[in-house]
């Protein structure tokens, strides 16, 4: 660790900084990046936390700004060491039309992309996602696979097709001569579903089972299993591949890594109720009540009822086609290639990471009543 401030000279900027992921990687960064001089945080949206981190050692700079607009992103990008760009729609619900969610996540990537060049920042770090891979619509399970793992991607979703869009632009990016003639240099961080402290989905499930009288109805067979990744990790992660970029340029440079740690495979119901089952909630065997070709009928319907009710309301429930297709097919990571290519060793064990993220919806339930 960094002792005295002559050793902060580093500039940082990480887009989406306000999000679930991003703020984590900034408070990761506040404590764990001695190097750092100034934190730029990008967002659509800033929170008010942000306010208590600019009393510490290291100049915390909220920008308020979109990605979608270059001018914005190059003004944030100048004079960066490095930018972990976390920013993204992420919409699986049809919330978004799928337009947006190009023009972010693929338009958006390609301003980071481009104010680095621009600007001669040189390191790039991306959050990509399993999702540039698959589940494919063809429900193939893809069975504890690394980054070498084949797998036929075919993507009829906005999210995921715009997801491989900007890594692909990623990673074909590395090598660019930036401003001042030296090599940009990139990899995308791909994380399996996050879990952990700020998790909608979670908080949504914990408030629906609430609803329910303290039940949740299994819809998805146990044996379906999902990777699952501590968002502590995620984010310590994407630390040390920053971190690592420069030293490490020619074996990290046009790389992708599954994010992982030791959270253990499971469904996505078994898995969340490890912590909403000690916030009292329990998963009621259900199925012989709900037969999975009427979880299809019910997320065709929703289908149907979001198209129809779009002029006059945002109809966007948590099942629907795509969300079905992706819950019901077994996507999971078994690899070490981090580990390998720059150290990476998760920072909190899966004990650390359930307590956490327990503590956390606990939290959430004292808060809503
Ligand atoms: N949540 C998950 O399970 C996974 C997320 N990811 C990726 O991780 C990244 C972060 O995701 P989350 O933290 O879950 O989502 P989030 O929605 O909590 O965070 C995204 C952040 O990006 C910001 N943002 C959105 N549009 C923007 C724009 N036009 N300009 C500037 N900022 C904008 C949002 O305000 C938000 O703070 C995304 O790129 C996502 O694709 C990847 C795998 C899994
Ligand atoms: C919402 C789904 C679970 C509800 C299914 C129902 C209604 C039958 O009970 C979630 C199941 C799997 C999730 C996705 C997965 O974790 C991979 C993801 C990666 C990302 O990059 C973004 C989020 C997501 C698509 C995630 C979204 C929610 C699920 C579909």
């Amino acid at each position: 660790m960094a002792e005295s401030p002559e050793a902060r000279k580093l500039v940082y900027l990480v887009t989406g900084g306000c999000g679930f992921l991003g703020e984590h990687v900034v408070r990761m960064l506040l404590q764990r990046e001695p190097q750092l001089l100034e934190l730029r945080v990008f967002d659509l949206h800033l929170g008010p936390w942000l306010e208590e981190l600019k009393t510490g050692p290291v100049q915390v700079t909220a920008i308020q700004g979109d990605v979608t607009q270059a001018h914005e992103v190059a003004a944030a990008v100048a004079g960066a060491h490095v930018v972990v760009h976390t920013a993204g729609l992420v919409d699986v619900f049809g919330r978004a039309s799928p337009e947006t969610i190009y023009e972010v996540n693929v338009q958006g990537t390609k301003n980071v992309i481009e104010a680095c060049v621009q600007t001669g920042t040189r390191f790039l770090v991306y959050t990509s996602s399993m999702e540039v891979v698959g589940p494919n619509i063809k429900g193939h399970p893809f069975y504890r696979g690394n980054e070498d793992t084949p797998y036929e991607a075919v993507h009829s979703h906005p999210y995921p097709r715009s997801k491989a869009q900007a890594e692909q632009l990623v990673l074909d990016a590395n090598g660019r001569e930036v401003r001042g003639g030296l090599p940009l240099v990139t990899c995308a961080l791909r994380p399996t579903g996050i879990y952990g402290e700020g998790h909608q989905i979670m908080r949504d499930f914990y408030h629906q089972g609430l609803r329910l009288g303290g039940r949740l109805f299994r819809a998805i067979p146990a044996s379906v299993e999902h990777g699952r990744v501590y968002v502590g990790n995620v984010a310590w992660m994407h630390v040390l591949a920053a971190r690592e970029l420069e030293q490490r340029a020619a074996l990290m440079g046009g790389q992708v890594y599954f994010c992982y740690d030791d959270s253990p495979y499971k469904s996505y119901e078994d898995f969340n109720m490890e912590f909403l089952g000690p916030c009292g909630l329990r998963l009621v065997e259900s199925r012989l009540l709900v037969p999975y070709w009427l979880l299809v009928l019910l997320a065709a319907l929703n289908a149907l009822l979001q198209w129809l009710l779009r002029p006059l309301f945002l109809y966007a429930p948590l099942l629907n086609p795509y969300t079905l297709a992706v819950a019901s097919t077994t996507f999971t990571v078994s690899t070490d290639k981090a580990q390998r290519h720059f150290g990476y060793v998760p920072l909190f064990s899966w004990e650390d990471s359930r307590t956490r993220t327990i503590r956390w919806v606990q939290a959430v339930e004292g808060s809503a009543r």
